[in-house]
């Protein structure tokens, strides 16, 4: 037994009958100080608060480099508390709030806002992420420096929703990130390759008569972009990695020695443009669902490191903006609540019956730890042992549960998952020793 408790014999929790990373027989848990102090079976210490962890796999938090929280502007579809308590029951213990609000977060007003927001409901450490251009307008760099500088110290900048399309910009942000020693992640979206576009260019989408979206409007921009960190000398975060192309160029650039890193969403990884036939709008979504060709590139990228992460474009919309014809609808995927099943389908305990592509040291590694490594967050995704945060996720590997849009904690109900059964449920969230959610409720500060 690990053990830090220098003889005092009382805690604030004890998480009893957890596996670390699935492996091994059922160890308890004891945590001091939002720190763990003791790893080990039957441990007899007195604890202020004890959950069963119930042989449940833990794992370090998870993390979200990309999420779209809608407060301020859009709180008729989520806001910052209803967001936190989507991400606590999905496991995540940091989410990285996108800047395309209204107003935009370009200033250090608004990400210092989202920051005091986000440590208010306390249920999540959301870290705001700065506009890189002004209004997201793609024509003037924001005030990243202070942005960086202010209370939130935002560490990521990005335009997502829309794409730093002007090379001499991408290449002058990419030079002050770097000076900044922060990332800039892009939506890669080449927008005079996708005037109109509504899904993804390929055989289902011209016989469905829909605007397509081609791979190269993606590919081209990761492209340029692989090119221009290269010469800046700068780090370059690539948002929702959607085709097989995309895979190859990243696949390239790292062995060039190229700082780039990139992220998947479990929608890109489990769904594919067979689903456009249905015209269900809650299938639209930027970049669009790929060929089932790309969704294998994507989860053999994923198993192997070239793709580093995984990250949830949790994308909240209005019913009104939502159910309506597929080229009017609004874009985007509520992702939070089902990210852990995703990924378990998807890449565990493959539905198809495919080879696992992770095994839980993996699901920690693309969930928690690269994230936390890729924005440079100190106290998250750290290893599950003595001394280090109690921030920690505990998984029912077993479970398996069916999706009703309806009951997630977002306000929103665009699921595309809705109706579908998943494995794997998060049981347990723990944020720096303070339990965040348990038992799908979450816990308020
Ligand atoms: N992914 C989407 O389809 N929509 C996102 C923006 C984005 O991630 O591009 C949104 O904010 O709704
Ligand atoms: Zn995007
Ligand atoms: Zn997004």
């Amino acid at each position: 037994m690990a053990d830090a408790t220098d003889g005092d014999t009382r805690v604030s929790l004890l998480l009893r009958a957890v596996r670390p990373y699935g492996e091994g027989d059922p160890v308890d848990i004891a945590v001091r100080d939002g720190v763990i102090v003791a790893i080990g079976a039957g441990l007899d210490v007195e604890a202020d608060e004890v959950v069963d962890g119930a042989g449940g796999v833990v794992l370090p938090g998870f993390v979200d480099l990309h999420t779209h929280l809608r407060e301020p502007g859009r709180e008729d579809t989520e806001t910052i508390e209803t967001g936190s308590a989507a991400a606590a029951l999905g496991g995540y213990t940091a989410v990285f709030a996108m800047a395309n609000t209204d107003p935009v977060a370009d200033t250090a007003v608004l990400t210092d806002h989202v920051w005091a927001r986000g440590q208010q409901v306390g249920l999540v450490d959301v870290h705001p992420v700065g506009a890189i251009t002004v209004g997201l307008g793609g024509e003037r760099l924001a005030e990243l420096g202070a942005m960086a500088d202010g209370v939130a110290g935002v560490r990521m900048f990005s335009d997502d929703g829309k794409c730093v399309h002007d090379p001499l910009l991408m290449r002058r942000a990419l030079e002050y990130a770097r000076g900044l020693d922060v990332l800039i992640a892009q939506h890669a979206e080449e927008p005079r390759l996708t005037v109109g576009a509504i899904a993804h260019e390929g055989p289902q989408a011209s016989r469905l008569g829909l605007a397509g979206w081609p791979r190269s409007a993606e590919e081209s921009i990761v492209a340029r972009d692989a090119i221009l960190a290269r010469d800046a000398g700068a780090r370059v975060h690539i948002c929702h990695a959607s085709t097989s192309g995309t895979v190859e160029l990243l696949r390239w650039a790292k062995a060039q020695g190229i700082a780039i890193t990139a992220e998947v969403t479990p929608h890109h990884l489990l769904l594919d443009d067979s689903r456009l036939q249905t015209y269900d709008p809650v299938n639209k979504v930027n970049p669009p669902l790929r060929e089932s060709s790309d969704c294998a590139a994507l989860r053999a990228a994923l198993a192997e490191g070239v793709i580093d992460c995984v990250a949830t474009d949790h994308a909240p919309h209005a019913a009104q903006d939502k159910c309506c014809e597929f080229a009017v609808a609004r874009p985007g995927m509520l992702g939070l609540q089902t990210a852990l099943s995703v990924v378990v389908a998807t890449m565990v305990a493959p539905a198809d019956g495919g080879a696992p592509g992770l095994d839980w040291r993996g699901v920690a590694r693309v969930m928690s730890e690269r994230p936390a490594q890729i924005v440079g967050l100190p106290d998250q995704g750290r290893p599950v042992d003595v001394g280090e945060p109690a921030t920690l996720t505990v998984v029912d590997p077993d479970a398996s549960w069916t999706v009703r849009a309806d009951d997630l904690a977002s306000i929103a109900e665009n699921s595309p998952f809705d109706g579908m059964t998943l494995p794997a449920r998060v049981t347990a969230t723990v944020l720096r020793g303070r339990i965040t959610a348990f038992d799908g409720k979450v816990r308020p500060l």
